[in-house]
């Protein structure tokens, strides 16, 4: 019986991704830090990203993997299934979570025991505010019991969709990708008003709390995002003249390219 208040969780990798999920787990009170390891090949560069959150860091991947309930398999994809492969033993008994792009159930099933309890996801950097988005895939192989135990811990942090594997790809393209997307909207946005006098944190504060209020506002009304513009483009007046400027410049045009960039 995996007790959430007893559970240990393991990154098996500690870079960007799995560092934000420690820091959305800390930052809510979800997990302290006893409670949380990670491992890495090189152990002064991992302890410069552990000791500050107060996570214990281990240089060996097998001495990770033994120490915890849950292990969280946060390498880069290509890495993925030789690891899988060489802790094979090791991982059989364990919660194995992959949030490696790309790699779906099946596929790291090739390179875990069979029976192994294993699931992919597809979180995003925003987790580690307690504000992420995870898509999870719905075929997987962890137990009921476990499954909630996951569930408790991701939805803690962020906002779990469940997506069928043939679209993990483009769902992941929301969100994953999004964060990069968004932020290079913000600074756009900022440089476009520091041209005209207002200064660069002026500029980003109220371009960020644009973008979160009118996001919040599309979760809470469910509302079409054109009658959202619609509601702030008087006729003849500022707004529609910006819209216009980006129509011509094909603003949504470019957004839908770049997801035929990522996925064709
Ligand atoms: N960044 C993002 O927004 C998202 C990332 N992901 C997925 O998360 C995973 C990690 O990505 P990200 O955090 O960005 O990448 P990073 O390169 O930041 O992190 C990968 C980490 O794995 C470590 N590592 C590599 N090989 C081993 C090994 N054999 N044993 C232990 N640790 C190892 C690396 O250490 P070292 O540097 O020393 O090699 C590095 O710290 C990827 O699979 C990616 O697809 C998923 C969704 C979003
Ligand atoms: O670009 C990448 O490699 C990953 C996918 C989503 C975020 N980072």
């Amino acid at each position: 019986m995996y007790e959430k208040e007893r559970l240990k969780i393991g990154f098996l990798g500690f870079g960007n991704m799995a560092q934000a999920i420690a820091k959305g787990w800390l930052k809510k009170g979800v997990l302290s830090g006893d409670r949380l390891f990670a491992s890495g090949r090189n152990l002064e560069k991992l302890e410069k990203n552990t000791l500050e959150l107060g996570i214990q860091a281990s240089s060996s991947n097998q001495a990770l993997i033994q120490a915890v309930d849950m292990v969280i398999l946060a390498v880069k994809p290509g890495q993925i299934k030789d690891v899988a492969l060489e802790f094979k033993e090791e991982l059989k008994e364990k919660i194995v979570v992959c949030v490696a792009v790309g790699i779906h159930w099946e596929e790291l099933s090739d390179s875990l025991a069979e029976g192994t309890q294993h699931i992919s996801i597809f979180p995003n950097t925003p987790i580690s505010i307690g504000e992420g988005a995870t898509n999870v895939e719905e075929k997987h192989s962890l137990s009921d019991e476990s499954y909630q135990v996951f569930l408790e811990l991701f939805e803690s942090i962020s906002v779990v969709t469940t997506v069928v594997t043939s679209q993990m790809a483009v769902a992941g393209v929301i969100n994953g990708c999004g964060p990069a997307f968004t932020a290079l909207f913000i600074e756009a946005v900022a440089d476009g008003a520091v041209k005209y006098g207002l200064s660069r944190s002026e500029a980003y504060q109220l371009a960020s709390q644009t973008i979160k209020g009118t996001g919040q506002l599309q979760l809470e009304t469910g509302e079409h995002p054109g009658v959202m513009k619609d509601a702030v483009t008087s006729p003849g007046g500022t707004t529609i003249k910006g819209v216009a400027a980006l129509e011509e410049n094909a603003f949504r045009s470019s957004v839908i390219q770049a997801f035929d960039a990522i996925l064709k």
